[in-house]
């Protein structure tokens, strides 16, 4: 089995619901996010690729164009935008249309990282 991933870098602000009201997650606050796109396959290409990672633009796109130097509230309507949800999203946008990606994983801190794997 062949692995690859690629990192897409984006800013935006965000608000949890559900948490104690002294919890600082309450409060409206940003990250500096890291998403991270993981794909697999068996099989590799004439060139030797899972996938040209040149072909994942389309996510960068996505991602510059919606969520960076956005309100994520606002992006995901009434969800919660826990880092775990974020992956979810992040996931079903791209294995619709990449039938390889596998796992989408998210970063909100230096120190933390949620995936998402079905
Ligand atoms: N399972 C999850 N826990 C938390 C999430 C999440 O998405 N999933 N999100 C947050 C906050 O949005 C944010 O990520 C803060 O995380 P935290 O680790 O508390 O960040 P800090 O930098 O304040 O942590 P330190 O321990 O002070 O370094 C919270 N939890
Ligand atoms: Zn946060």
């Amino acid at each position: 089995m062949f692995t690859i991933s690629k990192q897409f870098h984006f800013s935006a602000s965000h608000q949890l619901h559900g948490l104690a009201a002294d919890h600082p997650c309450s409060r409206l606050h940003g990250h500096n996010y890291i998403c991270e796109v993981v794909l697999q396959s068996d099989t590799l290409n004439s060139v030797g690729f899972v996938r040209d990672y040149r072909e994942l633009s389309d996510l960068k796109n996505y991602i510059d164009d919606e969520l960076d130097h956005r309100h994520l509230n606002d992006v995901l309507g009434e969800n919660n935008t826990t880092a775990e949800l974020m992956a979810k999203h992040l996931y079903d946008w791209s294995h619709a249309r990449w039938s390889e990606v596998v796992a989408v994983r998210i970063s909100e801190t230096p120190k933390t990282w949620a995936e998402y794997r079905p």
